[in-house]
């Protein structure tokens, strides 16, 4: 098989080899997944506005979050399931993160538990993905068991105090982990707990998990930037500007249509992270122009590893990387630090 050119073109190989009903899992969005396309047709509106005759040898592509380094301003985002993409699951993708050098987050719906990962990928910086039980024990065993895997953040995922009901899931029937596969992190004994969400989540629960941790906490999931100035009297180390792919509400706004609003609202006081819709290293640019410092992928991943395990991921990095780095030298632009609004405008 000759490697897809680009994400696109992974999604097509893995949509060939993936169960239908699992595929859908991975693509699909809520209600009429208006913000799903929503997501990725933003960044085709914004045009970005070319310097000329400004030529460095080597762009500088590394970001350093929460004191970890990554080798380019794209993490993995976290999702559920890898199993179902390929049979290493979770581990090949934070090999290829590693190989990558850059930050994976691994979903608390992880189907290899979190020390598992970390042990199967020496090198990897890992972040924790949590929502939080309403069993605030159950929680708390949940952040020791990120903490023992030598998670360096625990990423709190906030846009989902109850699930998003999600139109192909039900007509296919998806409801539920293959036998042989379940939830790792979620083991209690001799039993696994169903992920529950918890619709009376609140900014106290913050309060709490920052008093159970001394890891950073970012908060996965804001769009209104009066909730990122909460967020900062609350302590948080950084924010996710996510809608979580469309999975969540439906006709939410695009993440970059947001984005420099919240951006504008953090100041700079801490880390501003965006999600959705990334497919493209021109995407990435735009996104740091309006004041993200750095992207996170989450269906490319995916489509990377359904279509060719780690290698996929691998794969899929790499060509974000080369994307990154050709927009760069298109637009005159020496560093991903060096990236200013100026230079997109909204177009078409
Ligand atoms: C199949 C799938 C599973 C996901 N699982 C989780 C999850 O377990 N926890 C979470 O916070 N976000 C989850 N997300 C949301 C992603 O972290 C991220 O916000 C989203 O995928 C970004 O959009 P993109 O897929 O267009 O890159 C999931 C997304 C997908 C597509
Ligand atoms: O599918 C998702 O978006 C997601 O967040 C999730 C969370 C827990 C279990 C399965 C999926």
């Amino acid at each position: 098989m000759r490697s897809p050119a680009d994400v696109r073109g992974f999604e097509a190989v893995a949509r060939e080899r993936l169960d239908p009903a699992h595929y859908d899992f991975f693509a699909g969005g809520a209600g009429d997944e208006i913000t799903l396309r929503a997501n990725e047709a933003a960044f085709g509106r914004l045009a970005l506005l070319p310097r000329v005759l400004r030529g460095t040898d080597k762009p500088e592509l590394d970001v350093t979050l929460l004191g970890c380094r990554a080798s380019l301003p794209v993490l993995v985002a976290p999702t559920a399931f890898h199993r179902l993409a390929d049979p290493e699951g979770e581990r090949a993708t934070a090999r290829a993160a590693a190989t990558a050098e850059t930050i994976m987050m691994v979903s608390m719906a992880s189907t290899v538990a979190v020390g598992d990962v970390a042990a199967a990928a020496p090198g990897a910086r890992l972040w924790f993905q949590l929502h939080v039980q309403p069993d605030m024990a159950f929680t708390e065993t949940l952040v020791r068991r990120a903490e023992a895997a030598g998670c360096g953040a625990l990423v709190v995922t906030v846009d989902a105090p109850v699930f998003g009901r999600r139109g192909r899931d039900e007509r296919n029937g998806f409801h539920d982990l293959p036998d042989g596969l379940c939830c790792e992190n979620m083991r209690d004994g001799d039993r696994v707990r169903p992920i529950e969400f918890s619709p009376a989540i609140s900014w106290e629960h913050i309060g709490r998990l920052t008093e159970l941790t001394s890891l950073p906490i970012v908060l996965k999931g804001i769009l209104h930037p009066r909730d990122a100035r909460t967020a900062l009297d609350h302590g948080v180390s950084a924010l996710i500007v996510s809608n979580h792919g469309g999975r969540q509400l439906d006709t939410a706004p695009a993440t970059v249509d947001v984005l420099p609003e919240v951006a504008a609202a953090v100041a700079g006081a801490v880390p501003v992270l965006l999600d959705g819709g990334v497919r493209r290293g021109t995407d990435v640019l735009k996104a740091l122009a309006l004041g993200a410092d750095a992207v996170a992928v989450g269906r490319p991943v995916l489509w990377g590893l359904g279509a060719d395990g780690e290698r996929g991921v691998v794969r899929v990095l790499d060509l974000l990387r080369a994307e990154i780095e050709d927009a760069l030298a298109l637009c005159g632009v020496a560093s991903v630090h060096d990236l200013e609004p100026g230079m997109v405008r909204r177009a078409w």
